[in-house]
């Protein structure tokens, strides 16, 4: 097997107490992505992916477990810094991500000065031009602000800012939720290319699994912050087991009529938060994670 470029281990993060109390936003994940892998992360609103996304690339510090990038420990303070410039994110929110008063070409080169990629003027430049150029946006556009471009151009902006600095790993969280159903499609495309063509790695966040599904390679699926079910893309998309996929997946309408006619949609009672929950391995890469109950029930599911 390749060697993972991130291990995510037993990772937990719990909100310090505020207005609402601790908020338990992740609890005990454990993943890894190979290179070149798209990992998928599926879940609702409020389950905790931004918050595992945050914990890989750096910008939290989980309250417990391990991240460990290419072996080296990178969740805990000493390892902090380590190939930081190697993880770069890339955010739901295009307008509230970039600074309205900085110009497209200092968004973008930041990343280069603070990790000193260019020795000259002119070698930043030609670095800013490259990646605006490879995102689809035209160099000499790099003297506008932000707040000029539309919600999909921010968006390319935002990826050029993650590509300035030449990352292995990006965390892509809900990157197209917050643009025109219209221009979703062309920002996928341009991320599947950028894949190919960088040779990137992704954990690719999204509520919608019909859309990581073509562009995974493998998806999680997760629930009130924890993974539920994990496996290849195409297992998890027709022939998912825990009951909480099924129901999220009872909700995506099929183009088959025939499909369409005997689809049900299945509802999915939580069990308490704090219940014990046991991984059972289905087939070598797809496992679930289900209560003693759910464990039992797991033969007898509906189709979803
Ligand atoms: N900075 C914070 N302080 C306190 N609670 C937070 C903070 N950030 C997130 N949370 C809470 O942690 C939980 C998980 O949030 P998170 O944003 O990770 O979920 P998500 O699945 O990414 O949701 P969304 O798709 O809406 O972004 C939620 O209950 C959220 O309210």
């Amino acid at each position: 097997m390749t060697e993972a470029l991130l291990e995510v281990e037993n990772l937990s993060h719990v909100f310090s107490p505020g207005r609402r109390g601790e908020v338990h936003a992740v609890r005990d994940v454990s993943l890894t992505i190979a290179p070149g892998e798209t990992f998928g992360l599926v879940g609702a609103s409020g389950s905790g992916k931004s918050t595992l996304g945050r914990c890989v690339v750096g910008l939290h510090t989980p309250t417990s477990g391990t991240v460990r990038y290419r072996g080296t420990t990178v969740s805990d303070p000493r390892g902090r810094r380590a190939y930081r410039r190697e993880r770069q994110m890339i955010f739901q929110d295009p307008y509230a991500s970039l600074d309205p008063r900085m110009k497209v070409s200092d968004i973008v080169g930041e990343g280069i000065d603070v990790n000193r990629l260019a020795r000259t003027r002119q070698g930043r430049r030609d670095r800013i031009d490259e990646v605006l150029s490879a995102v689809g946006l035209d160099p000499a556009h790099g003297n506008r602000y932000a707040h000029e471009f539309s919600g999909g151009q921010r968006q390319r902006v935002g990826i050029a800012r993650a590509l300035a600095v030449d990352p292995e790993l990006i965390v892509c969280d809900e990157p197209i939720s917050a643009l025109d159903v219209s221009i979703q499609a062309q920002v996928v495309n341009l991320l599947a290319d950028l894949r190919r063509t960088r040779g990137l790695t992704y954990l690719f966040i999204a509520h919608d699994l019909s859309m990581v599904r073509h562009i995974s390679d493998r998806i999680g699926v997760v629930h009130q912050g924890r993974l539920v079910e994990l496996g290849p893309s195409e297992t998890i998309w027709s022939r998912p087991v825990h009951p909480y996929t099924r129901s999220l997946l009872s909700a995506v309408p099929r183009p088959d009529p025939e499909v369409e006619r005997h689809r049900r949609r299945l509802s999915y009672v939580a069990p308490p938060a704090e219940e014990q929950r046991y991984r059972v391995d289905l087939e070598p890469g797809h496992h679930v994670l289900v209560t003693d109950a759910e464990r039992d029930r797991l033969g007898d599911a509906p189709p979803a």
